[in-house]
Order: structure tokens, then C-alpha cells, then sequence
């Protein structure tokens, strides 16, 4: 069956504490009637997605534009899986792989070996898949021995470079991109660049959320416009961009 990816209707709700109702010192002076107001811990909720409805099928090349906090980092952890709609459903046909959140469930004990294996057999990869991944990860990468040792011993930049090299080294049928990821220092950016942009011709379904016009329109055929959560238009990258800047 063709990758696609169905929303329906679907909601996110985080539920937020109040930063003065929580933590340690908090809860003692409330304990020791020194906090003046002793009021319960206060809990809001921050509505991040709105009604989306949304499908994308085989071919889609979309960009996610919005301002900060208009919802496309979560759009794309919904849509990877990170994030259980609180509202809605979500239907996804095809393997997914997220450069979002790289380093996570990155276990800091683990070798850099181990790292690259246990990405690839949670990407679907069999065992033998994924190590065959190694030799492209370790040439990518440049780590070399390094590899052997635990990733709590590499500095960030290595880290970063490792989960990359794994996230792009599986093609899968439908890649979610937070902006470019800037993975390691300017000689390494070129490199990944030059990577990212192997990959996102690949793959089947694209979905890019950035704020760089130039990328968008270099990679995508179409846009979604979200604003305060809600997906406020669908339509070619130059309309989406229009609204965008548009004053308000
Ligand atoms: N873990 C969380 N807990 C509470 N609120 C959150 C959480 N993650 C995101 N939000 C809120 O959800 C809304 C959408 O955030 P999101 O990160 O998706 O925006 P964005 O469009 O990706 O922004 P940016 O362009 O700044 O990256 C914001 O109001 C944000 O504060």
C-alpha cells in the first residue's frame, strides 16, 4: 500500500503547573504555612493543536510554516509517534523517520556501535540490517574508534553527528524535518547538507517545518499555515508564505 499519513481532528493538550506551585522548597513552605497563599499546585493547559485535519498522500512534499509556538514541532512529534494525540486520531502508512528529536531514548551508556544497531531495528530493521548500517555511519561520521566507546564520553557535537548520520542513513518512506539540523561544526554542516539533501529526494513523503523561505520553496510543493494551533491554510509555498508575512 502507498505511504500516507491521515489526522482527524486531532488535538494536543499539554497540561502545565503553575512554576510556583511546584518543587521541593514550594510544597515545605506550604507545609510550614510560610507560603502566603497556600495554594494548591494550579494546573493549565496549553492547546498546541486545534481540530487538525490533515492527509498527505504518496508524493507530498509539505511545509509546515507558523510562528514560534504556532504548533509545527508538535505537528511533527504527533505525527512521529513522540506525541499520542489528546484529541483525534492519526493513521500512518509507511516507515516513518523523525530528524526532530535525535538524541532521543539515546541511552548514555551505550556504545556508539550500539547506538547505531538499536536506532535501526526500532526504525522495523532486522538485526543484520541495521548493523549494516556501521560502515556508512562510521565514514559519515568520522568517529572511527570512537565508536567503541560509550556516547556519554562524546562531546555534543559527536553526539549530534552520530544521531544524524543513524536518522539519514535509513530511507524511509516518510522523513519529518525541524528545520535543517545543525549537526557539528561548518565543515561537518556542508557534509550533512549535502546528505539531508540525498535524503529528502528519496523519500516518498516529505514533511519539512522551518522558517527559512528559501528551503521551502527549494523543497516543497506545498504548504500548511498553522497559527495558534490550528491549520489556517493549505496551498502552493508562495501563497502560504504571502499569509505568513503578511502583517497582522
Ligand atoms: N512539553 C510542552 N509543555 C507545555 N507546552 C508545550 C510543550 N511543548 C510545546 N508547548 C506549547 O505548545 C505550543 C506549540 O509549540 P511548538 O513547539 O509546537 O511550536 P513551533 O511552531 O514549533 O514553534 P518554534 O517555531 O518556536 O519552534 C506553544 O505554545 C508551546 O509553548
Amino acid at each position: 500500500m502507498a505511504p500516507f499519513i491521515r489526522l482527524t481532528d486531532v488535538a494536543i493538550d499539554f497540561p502545565v503547573f503553575d512554576a510556583q506551585s511546584v518543587g521541593l522548597i514550594n510544597a515545605l513552605f506550604r507545609f510550614e504555612g510560610l507560603r502566603k497563599s497556600g495554594a494548591p499546585a494550579r494546573a493549565r493547559t496549553v492547546s498546541a493543536l486545534r481540530h487538525v485535519n490533515l492527509e498527505l498522500t504518496s508524493g507530498s512534499r509539505v511545509g509546515l510554516i507558523g510562528h514560534n509556538g504556532a504548533g509545527k514541532s508538535t505537528l511533527l512529534r504527533v505525527l512521529s509517534g513522540v506525541y499520542e494525540p489528546t484529541h483525534g486520531q492519526l493513521q500512518v502508512q509507511g516507515s516513518v523517520s523523525a530528524l526532530t528529536d535525535l538524541m532521543l531514548g539515546m541511552d548514555p551508556e551505550a556504545s556508539g556501535l550500539d547506538f547505531i544497531v538499536t536506532r535501526g531495528i526500532v526504525m522495523g530493521m532486522s538485526r543484520r540490517e541495521a548493523q549494516a548500517l556501521i560502515a556508512d555511519v562510521r565514514e559519515f561520521t568520522e568517529l572511527s574508534d570512537r565508536l567503541y566507546m560509550p556516547v556519554r564520553t562524546y562531546s555534543t557535537g559527536m553526539l549530534l553527528r552520530l544521531a544524524f548520520a543513524v536518522a539519514t542513513a535509513i530511507s524511509p518512506d516518510i522523513l519529518l524535518m525541524d528545520e535543517v539540523v545543525g549537526a557539528g561544526d561548518a565543515r561537518f554542516q556542508a557534509k550533512a547538507q549535502c546528505r539531508l539533501q540525498q535524503l529528502m529526494s528519496r523519500v516518498n513523503i516529505l514533511v519539512l517545518a522551518s522558517h527559512n523561505d528559501e528551503l521551502l520553496r527549494r523543497f516543497c510543493t506545498e504548504a500548511l499555515l498553522l497559527r495558534n494551533g490550528e491549520l489556517v491554510h493549505r496551498g502552493p509555498v508562495d501563497d502560504c508564505l504571502a499569509l505568513y508575512h503578511a502583517p497582522a
